[in-house]
């Protein structure tokens, strides 16, 4: 038996610009999504994801999840074993072997599909335990690469390595295409995070943005636009200038509401921490629903955000410095 754990991530800057190429700044959080891994005589696959519904389930399955043994629909054993699925295939690639079997166990405190990053944490984790299981061992930059090809499948041919590059790696990261580097000098950043208990599918939003992009040419310059941004953003984060990144966090949340993936309660988060005195604030992800990010040192935006019609959580995220972690 083999357990990883990966943490989830908020973007400082650059979600959605960074899928065409635009540079983005995503920064590893103390919330982990905790995967454990124990290889079976046959070769099925069973997924215990106690968090995935608000009741969680148990699904066993062999090479096609259709034939799944579970009492939920259809679309929900998609969501649940689709990452899974794609985690235990590349570490069969990596250890080249086929037909193994696993008993997988998910366990997180990344909420789901709130922009927090929990499916790269997910198959970050997912992928270390089951090469380690099969008595392989990869470097952090192979893991970030194979689970980056695992959220590329999953949102069907599109997505930036920001993610998982981010969850492997840990702390904050600078991406750009293929390029990944950790910014090493980061200064500590306040974030708060608000979270409305809802979701936004990633997959389903990116689509979104990519249309809007093919029928518009300004919605192209505003993924441009993102992108000069995130550069400047970039020179106030080596300035340690925290109220430049926060008028830059406003901006960036601006020109995402212009491409259609905010929400009424993701405004309504961001403006309650704008009126409670943040530096600034920003949805997080893919957006849709979910979470926004803040930069406040005083407890005064996790205060109002408690109190925000709409915010059903919030609380501080640490930056955290470690990626994938042996449990
Ligand atoms: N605890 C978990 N257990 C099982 N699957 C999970 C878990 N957390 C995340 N996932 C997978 O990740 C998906 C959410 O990913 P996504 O839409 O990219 O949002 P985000 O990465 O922002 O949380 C879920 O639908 C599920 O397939
Ligand atoms: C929208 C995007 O830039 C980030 C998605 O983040 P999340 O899955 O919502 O946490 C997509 C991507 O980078 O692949
Ligand atoms: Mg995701």
């Amino acid at each position: 038996m083999t357990t990883s754990s990966a943490p989830g991530k908020v973007y400082l800057f650059g979600e959605h610009a960074v899928v065409y190429g635009e540079p983005a700044v995503p920064c590893a959080v103390s919330r982990r999504a905790r995967v454990t891994v124990e290889r079976r005589d046959d070769d099925r696959i069973r997924v215990d994801a106690a968090d995935l519904s608000l009741d969680g389930f148990t699904v066993t399955y062999g090479d096609d999840p259709g034939d799944a043994d579970v009492d939920v629909p259809g679309d929900l054993v998609a969501a649940a074993t689709g990452y899974v699925d794609g985690a235990v295939a590349q570490a069969r690639d990596a250890a080249g072997v086929e037909g193994v079997g696993f008993d997988v166990t998910i366990e997180s405190d990344i909420p789901l599909g709130a922009g927090l990053g929990s499916s790269a944490a997910v198959v970050v984790a997912g992928i270390d335990a089951a090469t380690r299981e099969l008595g392989v061992d990869l470097s952090a930059e192979e893991l970030a690469d194979r689970a980056y090809r695992v959220e590329h499948e999953v949102q069907e041919g599109q997505a930036s390595r920001a993610d998982t590059f981010c969850s492997a790696m840990g702390g904050a990261v600078r991406v750009e295409g293929d390029d990944c580097d950790r910014i090493g000098d980061a200064p500590e950043l306040p974030f708060v995070v608000g979270y409305d208990g809802g979701a936004g599918n990633t997959g389903e939003l990116v689509a979104g943005v990519r249309d809007l992009k093919e029928t518009y040419g300004f919605a192209d310059d505003t993924v441009a636009a993102i992108g000069d941004l995130v550069r400047q953003g970039e020179r106030a984060l080596r300035d340690g200038d925290v109220g430049e990144l926060g008028d830059l966090m406003d901006f960036n949340h601006g020109l995402l509401a212009a491409l259609g993936v905010s929400s009424r309660s993701l405004e309504a988060m961001v403006w309650a921490a704008r009126d409670a005195g943040a530096a600034g604030a920003k949805l997080t992800g893919a957006g849709g629903g979910g979470c926004i990010v803040a930069l406040d040192d005083t407890d005064a935006t996790e205060r109002a955000l408690e109190y925000t019609p709409g915010c059903e959580s919030a609380f501080r995220a640490e930056l955290d410095t470690e990626g994938v972690r042996r449990e």
